[in-house]
């Protein structure tokens, strides 16, 4: 069986890439033994500070987000790090060649009932002569050289992309290594299955409004079809299951904060899952354009996410 350093030799992944995104994964290994621990290690709970968002952070969001910030700052690869727990961009080594944006923990609510949350990473490709500003940060997502995330569940897996398709590893704890289980995912362009926060509904725009309530008429309604739902909660399970089996998420805009374009984060949410997507043959776009090709214009604009099913994706939009 192929593990992760047998696939990134195999590649054309550029040696410093390739270190990068060891480093990542290493720590992420790092972050599962100590989310394993738990209660045990006195890691759960509130760490008692908020982030630039005004979110208040848990103790593993601070935990996991000095972890990668440590372990990348050391590597002579990264040039800078932005991450949704950190103010600003940090930058790293002037000489290094990578900008990683990360969520070290996704679905932090999750923590508290022991279920799934993960880390969501970004890389660019972008060098310089003088330290790394934010506005060297700001590339359209298209730009990304690889994208991914470790899923903390029952087992761990990292989902990876370097732009040529998705393979999906487990971590084997005996051997201590990722192992190829599934290669090049692909995602089945029609569904019958969707996720989105049901109690947003009196929020959401009109065209959400009737797409969904389109698609809980099932059989009896126009789409002539049932549908079921599921929601983990957190991004990177509901992504993780779309990668798997199918179905689309959306976490559309909604008028709770009209201020916000949406709930989730560009740079280290939606930018790294429109990517695997869209290498898995799905769709990744807001109500308006697709992901991808979005310029941003801070490092934590927020956007609305509607991604999943090709297909599925495009009925969303035709509303
Ligand atoms: O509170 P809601 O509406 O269920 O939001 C869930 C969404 O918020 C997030 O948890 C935000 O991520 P963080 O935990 O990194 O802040 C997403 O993973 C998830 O899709
Ligand atoms: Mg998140
Ligand atoms: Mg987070």
């Amino acid at each position: 069986m192929q593990n992760l350093s047998d696939v990134l030799a195999s590649s054309t992944t550029p040696d410093a890439l390739k270190t990068v995104l060891t480093v990542t994964t290493d720590t992420c290994v790092d972050i599962s033994n100590a989310l394993k621990q738990g209660s045990l290690a006195g890691i759960l709970g509130m760490a008692g500070n908020e982030n630039v968002q005004g979110e208040e952070q848990k103790k593993l969001d601070v935990i996991s987000n000095d972890m990668l910030k440590e372990a990348l700052m050391a590597c002579p690869a990264v040039r800078a790090i932005a991450s949704e727990e950190e103010d600003y961009i940090v930058p790293a080594n002037t000489d290094g060649e990578y900008f990683i944006a990360f969520d070290p923990l996704d679905g932090s609510s999750n923590i508290d009932i022991n279920a799934m949350v993960g880390t969501i990473f970004s890389i660019y490709h972008n060098t310089g002569d003088a330290p790394a500003t934010e506005a060297d940060f700001l590339i359209q997502g298209k730009e990304q050289v690889a994208a991914g995330y470790v899923l903390y569940g029952p087992s761990t897996m990292l989902v990876l992309t370097t732009g040529n398709g998705v393979n999906m590893f487990t971590y084997d704890p005996i051997n201590s290594r990722f192992v190829l289980t599934h290669d090049n995912v692909q995602v089945a362009k029609e569904t019958q299955e969707f996720a989105i926060n049901m109690s947003n509904q009196r929020f959401w725009s009109n065209k959400i409004q009737s797409y969904v309530s389109d698609l809980v008429q099932g059989k009896e309604g126009p789409r002539d079809k049932n549908f079921n739902m599921r929601w983990v909660a957190a991004m990177v399970g509901d992504v993780h299951r779309i990668l798997c089996r199918g179905g689309v998420f959306l976490y559309p805009w909604d008028n709770k904060d009209p201020s916000k374009a949406g709930k989730l984060r560009l740079m280290y949410e939606a930018n790294p899952m429109a990517m695997l997507l869209e290498q898995a043959g799905g769709k990744a776009h807001t109500h308006t354009q697709r992901i991808l090709d979005i310029q941003p214009d801070a490092i934590h604009q927020r956007v609305a996410v509607i991604l999943g099913a090709a297909n599925e994706v495009d009925k969303c939009l035709s509303y």
